[in-house]
Formats: structure tokens, C-alpha cells, sequence
């Protein structure tokens, strides 16, 4: 008997794929409707992390995850992670971690995919235009609150396993995932948890996918950073009570009038942070970068029109896109204590706390940060010889994320997005945050590739968030095809993960609790999370230095 050449084999096997894809393909096409009904009964659960009366719907919102992946057949647990406190000192508990596998094939590469299925606030009357929690499609554009950000893209990976399955094609890869609840406020307590479970779920994961962003534009986008989120609260607390303004007006000196006072010292009006050390901190733009953002195809008055603003803060691309990824930001988010009902109440608030939050990069540390801010505002605040009492405490430290574009999981990624939509895809980075990245990064020394399937404007936690059902669909192809090329990865390719282990095996409990202490989980007494979980750290004695 002839033997054939192992060329004609692949090149026949590589059919046998493409058939296989297209199969796939169908399936997706033709269960769109199923997958639209899934996501509008995840939509209904109001799952908003940041609202604690809503914690019940959270646990519910983890139970339907693991009850969704336990029926396909996946190995599933929900992990306790303990409790957070609670600025009255009260205990809750929070939502357990989701973790599931689907197969176990030790010649096989494994993915772990992670993703979130809590949400931001929403309600009808910020302004929506339909019911924040009840799924509504217009002209194809499917609108709820959490539906990009990021229940689709959840439903999205678990589909594509799905797909596999309904049509008996084994899975390319192993595929575990982590889905948690609280990545909106921080992703209290799941540091820790990656750390106790480095080495036992996350052994053998080769690498890590996350779906939690957005595309740039109309062309599909490979994500490779995020900003990190440094998240203030500034109390300034005056009379024991509030102040009818008439009638004591001019006698007190107001908290909130200290409290804007002191606000305004943050950010110039050109957009430049003044609080001394932190833009010194931010490495300058490369030429390469520069180049790399200028060949984006990026229309800024689209951008413009989307937002409904006349001007940008700098309008040229490079410094627009610059600023929206690589630079940090001051915001300012509200102020707990003000009047901000409708009508004229004339009140002198006695206690008020401004919340903002700093858009950190990869050059700074949330703990500096920390020391800057504080010191920077009670030193202002100070000048205003006000007898109030100020509190500056930092409730999120969350740090950015960077990879390398280099790494072949980008170059799969440009593979799987070039099949399904027969483009490259823009190379871009993310001014929001996703705490948890940088911590797989740090902890498991496992290669990170962020593949978004949200549309540009698809309103993460704006009024009116939506999806497509064609970012949907085709994000779910996308995860199909990515399994397939992630699998095509050559052993003699993959980074030495076992290196990489035999590296991280020296540090001990010390290491550990100064990596726990850094997180999120312990940033701040009497803020949002102080109690570590419940659960044991079996690997803390090996625990990882940062690679
Ligand atoms: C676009 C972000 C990375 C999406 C993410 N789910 C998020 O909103 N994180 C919290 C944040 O404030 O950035």
C-alpha cells in the first residue's frame, strides 16, 4: 500500500475542518433564536454587583451559569469566595466564582475562558428607552442592561461549546471557564481565589481568553490592554446634621463647598491630571506606538456624533487614542449626600463624599497612587482652613494589563477573525478596566489574549446598552473558529509553561499576602471588601513571584 505524504494528509484533514466549520456555522445560524431567548433570560436578572439589596438576583444570576454549563455536561463548581464588608461594617456574602470544564485530554491545549455575568445599574428613569432588565431588539440591535457588558459574550463561548457538542465534533481544545460576579465593583475576593487555585484549576491552562470590551470601530478588534482603576471616595463631614441654607447660610462652612473646592484641584479644564508624580509616572509615547496608532482607521467625527458632543478633548487621532488607552484620567462620578432629586430643596448637607476614580497604566502602582491622591487632596484641603473632617479613602486598586501583540495567541486570534469576517482585525487597547486580567497575568504566568465581540457603540454601562444579534452571532463564530486555531498552535510554539512554573516556585506565604494585600480584596478597611474568603489556599507555600 502507497503511503500518502503527511502534506496531502494535513491538506485533507484541513478540508475535513473547513467542512466541519461550515457545519458549525449552520448550527450557529440556524439556534440564533435560541441563543437570543438565553440572553433575555440572563438580561432579566437584575445581577447589579454594585447594589447590595440586589445581592439575592446576583446568587441567582451564578446558579443559572453553573446550572446552564452543569446541563451541557460540564464539570462545574461554584466557588465560595467569602464575604465582603460593608462601609457599616456589616458581612455579605459574596457571589460565588463559576469554574467548569468541558474535557480533559492531556494532548490537548486548554483554554480557560473568563468572563462576568454581573451588571451595572440600570433604571428606566436615567433614561432608557425601553426596560433596562426586559431584552428589546430594534432594527436588529438588542437592548438591556449587561447585554454587551457581558452577558452575550459569556453566552457567546458557551454556545460555541454547545455547538461542538450538538453536532459531535469534539472539542479542539480543553475548555474551562471562571465566570464571576463582582468584576463591575472590583472583582472583590477573585484574586485571591486565582491565587489558591494557580495550582489546581489553573495548572493546566495554556492560556486565558477574555471577551469583556469592545470594538473600535465596524472592524473587529484583538485587545492587548486595559487601563487600571484606582477608585476614590472623599468624605467631608461638617454639622451634626443638615442645615436649613436660609437660615443658617453664612454661618457654617459648607462640606460641600470644601468638597467641589478641593474636586477642582484634580484636573485641569485642558485635561491635565495636576496631582504631582502621577503624570510624570506614565511612560512616553514610542515612535512605534505613535505609528501603530496613527495607522487605525478611526473617524473622530463619527466618535463624536456617537457621544453627542461638539468637541474632544484633543483632535487630532494619535493624541485622541492616546488618551483613551494609554494615558491616565481623572473622573468624577457623583457625590453621595448631595441633593440631586428634582425640585428646589434648600439644604445645607452636612456629610458628603465624592466619588472618582483614576484611570491608572501600566507605569504606575495603585498603592503610590493611593499615597499621591490622599496626600495631594488633604494638603489642599488643608490650605482651605476648613474645620470639616476629611476622609480620603481608595476603594477599587484594580491595575492595568499589557500583552505582547507578538505572542501566538494574537496570531491565532488574527487567524479566527480573518475566517469569519475575511478582515484583519485593528490591534487595540482599552481604557476601561478588568481587574482580574493582570492578575492571571501576574499569578499564572499563562499568555492573556482579549478577543471583544461588543460593538463600538454598544453603551457599556451607558442608558440603552445593546448588542447586535450580528455581533452575537458572528462573536459566536469567532469563539468557534478561535478553539479550531487555537489548537493548530504547535506545541514547539507554546511559551515553556512548565519554565515559567519552575520559575514561580520560590516565593512563600510572604509573597503571597503581598500580592493578596495589593489586591482588591484587602485594599481598604471599612470600604467596600476587607475579609479574605472562606476558602483555603492550598497553593499559598509555592506561591508566584511576578514573572
Ligand atoms: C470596557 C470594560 C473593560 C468592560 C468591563 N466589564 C468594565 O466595565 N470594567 C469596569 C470598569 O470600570 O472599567
Amino acid at each position: 500500500m502507497k503511503l500518502l505524504p503527511l502534506s496531502c494528509v494535513l491538506h485533507a484533514l484541513s478540508i475535513v475542518h473547513a467542512f466541519r466549520y461550515d457545519h458549525l456555522v449552520e448550527h450557529v445560524n440556524s439556534h440564533q433564536d435560541q441563543y437570543v431567548q438565553a440572553l433575555r433570560e440572563w438580561v432579566s436578572v437584575e445581577s447589579d454587583s454594585s447594589d447590595v439589596s440586589k445581592r439575592a438576583e446576583l446568587h441567582r444570576m451564578m446558579e443559572m451559569t453553573a446550572d446552564k454549563l452543569r446541563a451541557m455536561g460540564g464539570n462545574v463548581t461554584l466557588v465560595d469566595i467569602g464575604e465582603q464588608q460593608l462601609p457599616n461594617g456589616e458581612m455579605l456574602a459574596l457571589p460565588k466564582v463559576v469554574t467548569a470544564q468541558f474535557i480533559s485530554d492531556p494532548l490537548k491545549t486548554t483554554v480557560c475562558v473568563y468572563g462576568h455575568v454581573d451588571v451595572q445599574p440600570g433604571k428606566l428613569e436615567d433614561g432608557w428607552a425601553t426596560e433596562p432588565y426586559n431584552l428589546t431588539e430594534i432594527n436588529g440591535n438588542m437592548h438591556g442592561r449587561g447585554t454587551s457588558d457581558n452577558k452575550a459574550p459569556v453566552l457567546a463561548w458557551i454556545h460555541a461549546v454547545e455547538a461542538y457538542q450538538a453536532l459531535n465534533i469534539e472539542l479542539p481544545v480543553n475548555v474551562k471557564f471562571i465566570i464571576e460576579g463582582m468584576e463591575e465593583t472590583g472583582s472583590n475576593g477573585l484574586d485571591a481565589m486565582v491565587v489558591a487555585q494557580r495550582d489546581t484549576f489553573l495548572l493546566d491552562v495554556d492560556y486565558i481568553i477574555i471577551s469583556d470590551c469592545g470594538w473600535l470601530s465596524l472592524r473587529p478588534a484583538l485587545t492587548y490592554g486595559t487601563r487600571g482603576n484606582c477608585y476614590f471616595s472623599a468624605e467631608i463631614e461638617g454639622a451634626k446634621q443638615d442645615l436649613h441654607s436660609g437660615v443658617y447660610g453664612g454661618t457654617v462652612i459648607e462640606p460641600m463647598t470644601d468638597l467641589i473646592g478641593i474636586l477642582d484641584t484634580l484636573i485641569s479644564p485642558s485635561g491635565k491630571i495636576l496631582i504631582p508624580g502621577i503624570r510624570e509616572a506614565v511612560d512616553p509615547l514610542t515612535d512605534e506606538e505613535w505609528k501603530t496608532y496613527q495607522d487605525i482607521e478611526f473617524d473622530m467625527e463619527n466618535y463624536k456624533n456617537k457621544l453627542g458632543v461638539t468637541e474632544l478633548m484633543y483632535n487630532n487621532k494619535v493624541d485622541l487614542l492616546a488618551h483613551m488607552w494609554r494615558y491616565p484620567t481623572v473622573s468624577i462620578h457623583g457625590i453621595e449626600g448631595a441633593f440631586s432629586a428634582p425640585g428646589t430643596k434648600t439644604v445645607i448637607p452636612a456629610k458628603v463624599a465624592a466619588k472618582f476614580s483614576i484611570r491608572q497604566v501600566p507605569s504606575m502602582d495603585p498603592e503610590v497612587v493611593k499615597k499621591q491622591v490622599t496626600e495631594y487632596l488633604e494638603a489642599a484641603f488643608a490650605r482651605r482652613k476648613s474645620p470639616n473632617k476629611l476622609k480620603v479613602t481608595m476603594m477599587i486598586g484594580a491595575k492595568p494589563w499589557l500583552a505582547n501583540t507578538q505572542h501566538v495567541l494574537y496570531e491565532a486570534g488574527k487567524k479566527a477573525v480573518k475566517r469569519v469576517f475575511n478582515v484583519e482585525p485593528d490591534m487595540i487597547r482599552e481604557g476601561g478596566t478588568i481587574p482580574v486580567a493582570r492578575t492571571f497575568q501576574d499569578v499564572t504566568g499563562k499568555g492573556i489574549i482579549m478577543m471583544p465581540i461588543g460593538g463600538f457603540d454598544d453603551g457599556m454601562h451607558s442608558q440603552n446598552e445593546k448588542i447586535s444579534r450580528y455581533n452575537y452571532l458572528e462573536g459566536t463564530k469567532l469563539f468557534i473558529a478561535y478553539l479550531h486555531e487555537v489548537s493548530q498552535i504547535q506545541k514547539s510554539r507554546r511559551p515553556d509553561s512548565q519554565h515559567q512554573l519552575t520559575l514561580l516556585t520560590h516565593v512563600d506565604m510572604v509573597g503571597l499576602h503581598a500580592f493578596l494585600s495589593q489586591s482588591t480584596l484587602f485594599v481598604e478597611k471599612g470600604a467596600v471588601c476587607t475579609r479574605p474568603p472562606r476558602m483555603t489556599v492550598e497553593s499559598s507555600a509555592s506561591f508566584p513571584a511576578v514573572p
